[in-house]
């Protein structure tokens, strides 16, 4: 009911092949991360997904739907595109109570969205007085208006402060635990790390990968250990016995691929090597992103 289907989605704009042949599902209940270098086909995806643009071939739909066949698809779809779409002279209130009435929204939810988006004070303040964070807190607002069981939001922790993206990630995790799809596209690998429990990976309109954030990071990355010793000259020797390379990362710490530390501590006692410090190194979606692009090379830079 709540499930995107990308199938077969291509859009070209002449010679740009934006989108090319993409196939994944989002699915509800959870909060699928969208990822890709700049020009990926990202907002392309988002925008075919909303009507805004059209497929050259294949089809993007919702529960079945094109979002163009809704009659009132703001009840199905809410989506946060551009944060500066609100109209400066009106106050938040009318913004949303304006969108309201167009779309046969009851009016209370203008309060209910309002409160929920933590803008119940500056409901009264115009647009045109607000900060990009408050104008991302007003557009996501509008996106909750019709209750809808998907959302789209394109960057949304972009202007917020600290407090602003902890709102946000609680918020998308309340909002998929509710049972709704929620797809979030961000260039910011740290937050989006903390925010998504599945990811889809866009280069130059291809889909490079669909899975969980977990597999994501153990596929693309390898796990390394760190450590500290005060005779790295021996530990070098021991390890290279082993097959295996230790690497000077700088500031006394050292590490090495291809040895857990409950191993590297066993190696290390027997060997009787001081160690002052030992831990496996958890792989970041970072890494693991950059591990990918560096595998896609050809598929990540966008088109000079
Ligand atoms: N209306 C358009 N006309 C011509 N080319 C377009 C149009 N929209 C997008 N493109 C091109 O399609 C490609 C994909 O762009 P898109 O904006 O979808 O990427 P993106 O992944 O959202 O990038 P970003 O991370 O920078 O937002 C780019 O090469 C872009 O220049």
């Amino acid at each position: 009911m709540n499930e995107i289907e990308i199938r077969e989605l291509t859009r070209e704009y002449g010679t740009t092949r934006a989108v090319d042949h993409l196939t994944f599902d989002v699915l509800p209940g959870r909060v699928t991360g969208f990822l890709g270098p700049n020009g990926a086909g990202k907002s392309t995806t988002m925008r075919l997904l909303l009507g805004l643009d059209r497929p050259t071939s294949g089809t993007a739909t919702i529960g079945g739907h094109r979002y163009t066949d809704f009659t009132d698809p703001l009840y199905h779809v809410g989506a946060l595109l551009d944060a500066q779409a609100a109209h400066g002279g009106r106050t938040a209130r009318d913004h949303l109570l304006a969108l309201a009435v167009s779309n046969r929204i009851p009016t209370r939810r203008v309060d209910e969205v309002l409160e929920r988006a933590g803008m119940a004070a500056a409901a009264r303040r115009r647009v045109k007085t607000f900060s990009l964070g408050m104008r991302q807190r007003l557009g996501i607002a509008a996106a909750l208006l019709g209750d809808p069981g998907v959302l789209l939001l394109d960057e949304p922790t972009n202007g917020l402060d600290p407090e602003g993206i902890i709102w946000i990630r609680e918020l998308m995790r309340e909002l998929a635990t509710e049972g709704r799809t929620v797809l979030v596209s961000s260039h910011l690998m740290g937050e989006t790390a903390l925010l998504a429990d599945h990811l889809v990976v866009l280069g130059r309109g291809k889909l490079l990968a669909d899975m969980s954030m977990k597999d994501f990071i153990d596929a693309h990355s390898t796990a390394r250990t760190r450590m500290r010793t005060t005779d790295p000259i021996r530990l070098r020797a021991t390890l290279a016995r082993e097959g295996l390379e230790l690497v000077d990362a700088g500031d006394g710490v050292w590490t090495v691929e291809g040895i857990p530390a409950v191993q590297l501590g066993s190696l290390a006692a027997r060997e009787g090597i001081p160690m002052l410090e030992l831990a496996d190194e958890r792989p970041s979606l970072e890494q693991a992103y950059l591990g990918l692009t560096a595998e896609h090379a050809q598929f990540t830079s966008a088109r000079p």
